[in-house]
């Protein structure tokens, strides 16, 4: 397995008689682009900020880069984040907003705000003051404002929120370089699993402070993909029959279906087959699931689910 650089275990916030966050154990491995995905008020922000160091949690344990407890305070300079807005003086310029933070946080040298800027593609702002940005210039001059110091993991709140198509994809462009280019690990939260499928390796799917499920990006597409869906029975007993036509890639998904992902096109070859060897199948269709639409049945359905 690869190496973790943040684990947290039963991570717990209550906010009065509401528990915001309830026991999340997540696992976030180095080098990876961890989408952290979920409604409007599931719990995405609360977490953040606790794994950030900006809300301390109310039970539950947080381990960074292998540090625990107190531990943590030693190493909180090597995350960067950008959480409810980049927090910029609208009246300066990038370059004065990124000085005075590399001042205050001690790591300015000469040069350091062009490079800042050029990573995430500013390069050629001038003096302008910040003010008169678009949303996703501000975005993204919040992003290097997180860079500052180099941190080795960037924690990013529904960076893409507001954005335009175009804006969406500077944000993307930018995250990915930073992860292929500075092998940076970073967890990125937004409400729309499609924005986040484009960049993520693996995922978290929260919903009312708990998390729901983990998985990679080649689980969550084998899950999404096209596929023939088989309602039997006792799919266990179809296992030998599919091995003897050499299926390969096929999942016993529940007690009554096993998803077939290949030979789409040979349901009816497959329905006989089954019937030979005295497994009734009670339907057999090709189907593929939407992202949004896999999102909305794990966490309930409904609008306000
Ligand atoms: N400081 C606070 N005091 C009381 N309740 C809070 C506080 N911060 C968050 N909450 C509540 O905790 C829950 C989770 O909020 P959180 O902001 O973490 O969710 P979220 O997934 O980030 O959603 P959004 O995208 O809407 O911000 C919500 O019900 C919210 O109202």
């Amino acid at each position: 397995m690869s190496e973790l650089l943040l684990q947290t275990r039963a991570l717990t916030k209550q906010y009065g008689r509401h528990r915001a966050v309830d026991q999340v154990s997540m696992h976030i491995k180095k080098g990876a682009i961890y989408g952290f995905i979920g409604r409007n008020g599931a719990g995405k922000t609360t977490t953040l900020q606790m794994i950030s160091g900006l809300a301390s949690p109310t039970a539950g344990e947080i381990e960074l880069f292998g540090c625990r407890g107190r531990e943590l305070s030693r190493i909180r300079s090597r995350v960067g984040c950008l959480i409810e807005g980049p927090g910029l003086y609208g009246s300066m310029s990038a370059r004065d907003n990124l000085k005075m933070k590399s001042m205050l946080l001690g790591v300015y040298k000469r040069g350091y705000e062009e490079e800042l800027l050029d990573i995430v593609g500013l390069g050629g702002v001038g003096k302008k003051p910040v003010k008169r940005y678009s949303l996703g210039m501000k975005q993204r001059l919040g992003i290097a404002l997180a860079l500052v110091g180099e941190p080795d993991l960037l924690v990013l709140d529904e960076p893409i929120n507001g954005l335009d198509p175009q804006g969406i994809a500077e944000v993307r462009d930018t995250v990915l370089k930073l992860n292929r280019e500075r092998n940076m690990t970073i967890l990125i939260s937004s409400h729309i699993l499609e924005e986040l499928s484009k960049i993520a390796t693996d995922y978290g799917i929260i919903h009312n402070g708990t998390l729901l499920q983990e998985l990679t990006n080649e689980e969550l597409m084998e899950k999404c993909s096209e596929r023939l869906e088989v309602t039997l029975d006792d799919p266990e007993r179809a296992v030998p029959v599919m091995d003897r036509l050499g299926i390969k890639r096929y999942q016993v998904a529940d007690r009554e279906h096993i998803y077939i992902f290949e030979r789409l096109e040979e349901s009816a070859a497959l329905n006989m087959a089954f019937a030979k060897a005295g497994i009734p199948v009670r339907g057999i269709s090709v189907t593929n699931e939407e992202l949004e639409t896999y999102f909305l049945k794990l966490t309930g359905g409904g609008a306000n689910a």
